[in-house]
């Protein structure tokens, strides 16, 4: 949908186009769905006399005094008076403007909470503008913004938006004739009303409500206004996953069964079985049968491989492979960063290309640093169909890639890549000319995803049209428990003075630097200064160093030397967060570990604990001005100390993250639910399942626009 040129933007700065960028703004109908968090009842002032400790007021005062105090510490303090009493307002902080803003004599508006003091009413950091011009009809709504967008600026275009869009209703009438929403469970706020609300009315209801509003309606979004929202978002979600599943019903995929004639005196899986230095756990030996059974069918496999850190799922991939090998198509292996995908190479070309190699096949390696005549070498085998493996970063789904026959896809830790590219991957399809492969053309290939980060189940089935999960439950044999410790900052020499000890006697370990959003430069001088404080602490030590600005070669040298053992200490970005494998090492310490999310530490810890040797994860943490740690930080690290089961973690992870985050859905790009929630909206949910098929069928075309609505140019994609 283009986008009309706005009123406003002749103001836009170039900072504030970014962030509505980033926002993903640029319709008028993305700003109108833009909804507020919260809103500040400006509508009234209230007496400062009448204002009760801890109450969000508006007082309209003048200026007595105004000054900069030096004790204890330094703040301007300003004093108001209305007709009724006093106020004290505190800054901590502040510019020379704000002190002249509030110079003795001028008349303000100040809005913020009161605060008991041992001088009177107080404010901290209250919001100030002049005192002139009429009170706002409409409680003022404050959105979610990003860096560079002023909240008034936004709130201009919104009401510019709201203005001039013209919405049409995609629910379909049949549906707001006959019944309002379904009841709110019970517990989660007030009854809705017992008719659907029509869209426009709901959504300039939430931009500018009526400041006789119950607060807490909107705040709960239990108010009509938002249950038609929430089932806005619910429905057009279940649209687009049913006909993801409906275009999905009418796809074909190769049959991977192994050839009935198979001349091998084994198949390659058993082949692979028969050399690798250990048994297959029950759980490993399960979830092979169910992808085999499943790739045997006709139709793609869609399925979601889940185990905890350390469980074995690589070797799941390899046995999937060899199945697909077997049956005379290729299989392809994506991994986020290229530590991983070179990790992964390693090992398969250890365990299968000896075995590919009596067959006249090979494994192909394809990565964003590589030179380009052994790109080209490997572009040509992938094509010919010699190449049976392709292992690599997402260089593999460039459209220069072209695969001969490609039957598998096995996509290593799902959620860190996009949508896009997760589709992009499955649309490869056969592109061989001949006759005799005709037949190849237009099937998918099959998709194996695999994470370390399990996903609940009504999540899954929610985000992803018709996923098979299957679950590896049970870790290798002869893994000792890490023990995991909580260790403040200011300990940090006697942790460095213990890991000294520890390294001379051969342990190995590695040193996470937290990662500083919006500054990689930043991180990467934490790294280094760790790098050569450890340096210094350790002389007797190899000390390695990995971040993610390496070149490529270097970073494969310093793993390489890690992995041999060479090296005691690796410090590191997080670029080693996900499925770095080096079974020696015992040793995970986190630096600044209140910065990291719960399943991002559990992923760091699971790389070390591998071996049979008893592993320790030091959780360094650093405390507030006041000393003391802040509590929903205390009770992350604490519920990581507490257990060490990846399922447990995800789902206190979920609890405190929600589901959006969780999925990564940031970047992924998934159709994402900004406002329903799937724990108290499950009625909504309920419903907007059972209208989607319907409406796909009866109104098509309201269908779509729906899509088109929520999803705008995710949709469009999801449909190729
Ligand atoms: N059945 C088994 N018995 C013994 N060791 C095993 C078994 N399966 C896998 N391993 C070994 O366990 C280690 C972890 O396996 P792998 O790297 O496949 O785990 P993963 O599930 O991919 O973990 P992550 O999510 O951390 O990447 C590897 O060194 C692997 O060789």
């Amino acid at each position: 949908m283009a986008c009309a040129p706005h009123p406003i933007e002749r103001d836009m700065t170039p900072a504030i186009r970014k962030a509505l960028d980033k926002l993903g703004l640029l319709r008028d109908i993305d700003l109108v769905l833009h909804l507020p968090l919260r809103y500040e009842d400006e509508t009234r002032i209230t007496p400062i006399a009448s204002c009760r400790e801890g109450q969000m007021v508006q007082i309209e005062a003048a200026v007595l005094n105004s000054e900069v105090q030096l004790q204890p510490r330094r703040q301007l303090v300003v004093t108001v008076q209305d007709a009724s009493g006093e106020c004290q307002l505190r800054f901590l902080h502040f510019y020379p403007s704000q002190q002249k803003a509030m110079a003795p004599g001028k008349r303000l508006r100040i809005h913020g909470e009161v605060r008991g003091g041992f001088w009177g009413r107080q404010m901290l950091h209250p919001q100030i503008r002049k005192a002139e011009g009429p009170l706002p009809a409409a409680l003022t709504p404050i959105y979610p913004i990003s860096k560079g967008l002023p909240q008034a600026y936004l709130r201009r275009m919104i009401a510019v938006a709201l203005q001039r869009i013209q919405i049409e209703e995609t629910l379909p009438g049949t549906v707001l004739a006959l019944a309002g929403p379904p009841p709110i469970a019970a517990g989660h706020g007030a009854a809705a009303g017992s008719a659907w609300w029509p869209l426009h009315q709901a959504l300039q209801f939430l931009h500018n409500p009526a400041p006789d509003v119950a607060l807490q309606t909107l705040e709960d979004h239990s108010h009509p206004a938002w249950q038609r929202l929430k089932a806005e978002e619910l429905l057009a979600q279940q649209l687009s996953q049913f006909k993801v599943r409906q275009t999905r019903a009418g796809l074909g995929a190769p049959a991977l069964s192994p050839p009935a004639d198979i001349s091998s005196a084994l198949p390659l899986h058993e082949q692979l079985l028969a050399r690798l230095p250990f048994e297959l756990t029950a759980a490993q030996r399960r979830v092979c049968a169910e992808i085999a059974a499943d790739i045997a069918q006709p139709r793609p496999m869609h399925r979601l491989l889940q185990g905890d850190v350390g469980s074995g799922k690589t070797v799941v991939a390899a046995m999937a492979a060899c199945l697909c090998i077997d049956a005379g198509w290729q299989c392809a292996l994506m991994a986020p960063t290229e530590i991983l995908a070179e990790q992964h190479f390693r090992k398969l070309t250890e365990w299968l290309s000896p075995l590919l190699a009596e067959r006249e096949q090979s494994v192909a390696w394809l990565a964003g640093a590589q030179k380009k005549k052994e790109r080209a070498a490997m572009l040509e085998a992938v094509a010919a169909g010699s190449a049976m493996l392709v292992v690599g970063t997402h260089a593999v789904i460039q459209d220069s890639v072209e695969f001969a026959r490609l039957g598998l896809v096995l996509i290593d830790e799902q959620h860190r890549f996009g949508v896009e590219q997760r589709l992009s991957l499955r649309k490869r399809q056969s592109t061989a000319p001949e006759d005799a492969r005709a037949h190849d053309k237009g099937m998918e290939p099959h998709m194996l995803m695999m994470t370390a980060t399990p996903i609940p189940r009504t999540l899954a089935m929610t985000y992803y049209a018709d996923l098979s999960v299957s679950t590896i439950d049970e870790l290798p044999p002869g893994r000792t428990p890490i023990v995991t410790r909580l260790i403040a900052e200011s300990r940090r020499d006697e942790l460095i003075e213990r890991l000294a000890t520890q390294v001379a006697q051969g342990r190995q370990a590695y040193w996470v630097c937290p990662l500083i959003e919006e500054s990689e430069a930043l991180d990467l001088s934490n790294a280094t200064a760790t790098f050569e404080d450890l340096q210094q602490a350790m002389p007797g030590a190899r000390i390695g160093l990995l971040h993610s600005r390496m070149p490529a070669a270097d970073k494969q040298a310093v793993m390489a030397g890690f992995s041999a053992g060479e090296i005691g200490v690796l410090v590191a970005t997080t670029v080693i967060e996900v499925g770095v494998d080096v079974p020696n090492a015992s040793v995970m310490v986190i630096e600044h570990a209140e910065r990291f999310g719960l399943s991002q530490l559990h992923q760091l810890r699971g790389r070390v604990g591998r071996g049979s040797k008893e592993s320790a994860c030091i959780l360094l943490y650093a405390t507030g001005d006041n000393g003391q740690l802040g509590d929903t930080a205390k009770e992350r690290l604490r519920a990581m100390a507490q257990t060490n089961d990846g399922f447990e973690i995800a789902r206190r992870d979920l609890e405190i993250r929600g589901p959006g985050e969780f999925m990564g859905a940031r970047q992924s790009g998934a159709a994402l639910l900004r406002f329903a929630d799937l724990d108290t909206d499950q009625a909504l949910l309920e419903w907007a399942r059972q209208l989607a098929p319907q409406m796909l069928r009866q109104q098509p075309r309201l269908a779509e626009l729906h899509m088109q609505r929520w999803l705008g140019g995710k949709w469009d994609y999801l449909k190729a």
